[in-house]
């Protein structure tokens, strides 16, 4: 790998991947190229960029333009919609070092979002955590774009994972029938204001190094940057590309391939560019009550336990149960005062 001589990140770059193949009618040539170029991707990083992802690009202008009019009433405002009201489904705002990473205030705001579900369905009434209704404030054609954009690219999470499952060499519907039929959908909208950090408060990153728990996370960052990809030589930048998604890979893909995938460490910088910067992760994750279990006939990898140099010191191929399990054994280190309420 060669290093920048000025700073501390090497100059190599994520690879970008043209998807078009994987979400419009293709051959299986042309499937099987793009499936190729993910597998490298996946072997060497656990991230890559999407482009041609079929995702309407005045859709993504509209998320941003109504996200940014949201970030910007007073917070007094926002705590309308606070987390706290939105009890087990787990959701609504958090403010500015409201949320934990390995223990330490993360430098953002964000509001949390997921599948729309009713109150009396069926998993709600049940109280199933995660799962139930949005708290969506009230700025105009806000909720529509946002439930739009959870059903854009939820439909691509399943069009590149099919993808993943050809990079694989399992049938393209290896992760929509064991684990994707009725996938968990996590949403967020995160503001990392370029705002000072007040004395005394150990806040050293917008967001800690960890890695993402689910199957595959689908990233959009608006032009500021700051998101960095732990590799083998060094921390890498993952500059926003106009048009491109960032796609990164999480623990239950590592999980299930025994670590012939890996779920990359990343991090974002504390902005300092003097303007907010907003960044949408979907997270495209197994069922809920999916049990959670490894892909035969991959190639082994000699030490799957990679725990020792892992950010929270987890074996997670030690795990055995359902998604949800795994999943809210993270969300209780996250949000440690809810932890109550949802678990
Ligand atoms: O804001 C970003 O660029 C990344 C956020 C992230 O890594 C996460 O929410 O898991
Ligand atoms: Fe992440």
């Amino acid at each position: 790998m060669v290093y920048s001589t000025s700073g501390s990140l090497p100059i190599d770059t994520l690879p970008v991947i043209d998807v078009s193949a994987l979400v419009t009618a293709a051959t299986d040539a042309a499937r099987q190229q793009v499936a190729g170029n993910i597998r490298d991707a996946c072997r060497a990083h656990g991230f890559f960029y999407v482009t041609n992802h079929g995702v309407s690009a005045t859709l993504v202008e509209r998320l941003e333009t109504l996200s940014r009019q949201f970030f910007s009433l007073d917070e007094t405002e926002k705590m309308r919609w606070r987390m706290a009201l939105g009890g087990r489904a787990w959701r609504g705002y958090f403010p500015l070092g409201g949320e934990l990473t390995s223990g330490r205030p993360d430098w953002k705001e964000g509001l949390y979002l997921g599948t729309e579900l009713p109150d009396d369905h069926p998993l709600v009434q049940a109280g199933t955590p995660v799962h139930g209704r949005n708290l969506f404030p009230d700025v105009p054609q806000f909720k529509d774009t946002i439930l739009e954009y959870m059903d854009a690219v939820t439909a691509l999470g399943h069009q590149l994972m099919e993808g993943i499952a050809l990079s694989l060499d399992l049938p393209a519907g290896y992760f929509s029938e064991r684990y994707t039929t009725d996938p968990l959908i996590l949403f967020r909208l995160f503001n990392y204001p370029s705002q000072q950090v007040p004395e005394g408060l150990d806040v050293q990153w917008g967001v800690g190094e960890h890695t993402d728990y689910g199957l595959l996370t689908i990233l959009l960052q608006d032009h500021i940057g700051g998101l960095e990809v732990k590799t083998p030589g060094g921390w890498l930048a993952a500059p926003p590309i106009p048009g491109a998604f960032v796609c990164n890979i999480g623990d239950m893909l590592d999980h299930m391939t025994g670590g012939w995938y890996r779920s990359t460490p990343h991090r974002v910088v504390r902005n300092t560019s003097g303007h907010d910067r907003l960044s949408f992760p979907l997270f495209f994750d197994p069922n809920f009550f999916a049990r959670v279990q490894r892909i035969e006939g991959l190639p082994a990898v000699p030490d799957p336990d990679d725990s020792a140099s892992r950010w929270d010191q987890a074996n997670i191929h030690a795990f055995n149960g359902i998604y949800g399990d795994y999943l809210l054994d993270k969300v209780s280190k996250v949000f440690p005062e809810l932890r109550r309420e949802v678990l």
